[in-house]
């Protein structure tokens, strides 16, 4: 199947009070793990891709790793652009082939917010690609950018209606309390459900997004401490927390800590496990197996996307 847009599985999911995960990806052995859990579940996917990722792989081989993963598979699967921090890399990705991108100008005063937003809105519509945008700022690390705690705004309930109205834009990231990378809380996990809850009432049926939402597996960072590596008191949102906000508005939910904790924690394991191996296959197989039966558990029991393709 050809890629799509995240239109109808959002429209689906928020009917069906279930969320889409959205996964990060950055080489081979990540597509094809995250890929082939989504089949075994039968459920829709979205493989996004950072600006990191894109220097990191170059952007050919990820379009072509993807357009692989996808020959032999009629699941609904959208290419996203992860974080676009300006037009340019958007209408790149656009251009290159992507069903989805984000522009991510949440960092930028809110009348030019709307202005950047919707200029990629009517680039990116003429050319039947949806648009993600950003409302409130997340704490925690994205690409270059690291906001930090006191930098963090929730997201206006009254702002977002606003926003969507004069940008036209297809989904919204909300800031309430999630931040990026491995480090979320450092007291009790609390997300704000009252403003989600605003939000979802205002905006009623338009899907929202929900950025730093990996959990933080503590199998996996007691796995990776376990076997030589150094990262004490890593906390993410517990995965009840999860469902409950795929119970409102939110129809996406971004994963890529967990992808990273995942992979990590499987090599480590193997090169100590096998300290005679040296052959790239084994600890890689071993990542790309871990990263399966991960997105296997939250498509099954925490995104609650199986089956419903
Ligand atoms: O929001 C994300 C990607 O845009 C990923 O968030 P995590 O760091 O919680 O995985
Ligand atoms: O939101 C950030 C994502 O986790 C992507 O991270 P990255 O910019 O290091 O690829
Ligand atoms: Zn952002
Ligand atoms: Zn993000």
């Amino acid at each position: 199947m050809p890629l799509v847009t995240s239109k109808e599985i959002f429209n689906k999911a928020y009917d069906g009070k279930y969320a889409i995960g959205a996964f990060n990806v950055n080489n081979m052995e990540i597509i094809q793990g995250i890929v082939d859990a989504a089949k075994e579940e039968k459920s829709p996917l979205i493989l996004q891709v950072s600006a990191g990722a894109r220097k990191y792989a170059k952007p050919a081989y990820l379009k072509k790793l993807v357009e692989a993963a996808i020959m032999d598979t009629d699941l609904p699967i959208v290419l996203h652009l992860d974080h676009g921090e300006d037009f340019e890399i958007c209408k790149q990705c656009i251009d290159d082939g992507f069903t989805s991108v984000m522009i991510d100008a949440s960092h930028h005063p809110f009348e030019e917010n709307i202005e950047i937003t919707k200029r990629v809105v009517e680039y990116a519509h003429a050319r039947g690609v949806v648009v993600e945008a950003e409302l409130g700022r997340l704490a925690g690390i994205e690409d270059a950018v690291n906001v930090s705690e006191k930098d963090a705004t929730f997201t206006d309930p009254n702002q977002a209606v606003e926003f969507v109205k004069r940008t036209g834009v297809d989904s919204l990231a909300i800031a309430i309390g999630t931040s990026h990378g491995a480090y979320k809380f450092k007291g009790e996990p609390n997300l704000d459900y009252e403003r989600l809850e605003k939000i979802t009432q205002l905006l009623d049926g338009f899907p929202l997004v929900l950025h730093g939402a990996s959990t933080v597996l503590p199998e996996f960072v007691e796995l990776c401490n376990t076997y030589g590596g150094n990262i004490p008191g890593a906390k993410g949102v517990p995965e009840e927390m999860l469902r409950r906000a795929a119970s409102f508005g939110v129809c996406k939910i971004n994963i890529d800590t967990d992808l990273r904790l995942a992979m990590t924690a499987a090599i480590r394991k193997s090169l100590t496990e096998d300290p005679k191996n040296f052959d790239p296959r084994k600890y890689l197989g071993a990542g790309r197996e871990a990263i399966k039966s991960m997105v296997r558990h939250k498509i099954a029991n925490v995104l609650g996307s199986s089956n419903t393709i």
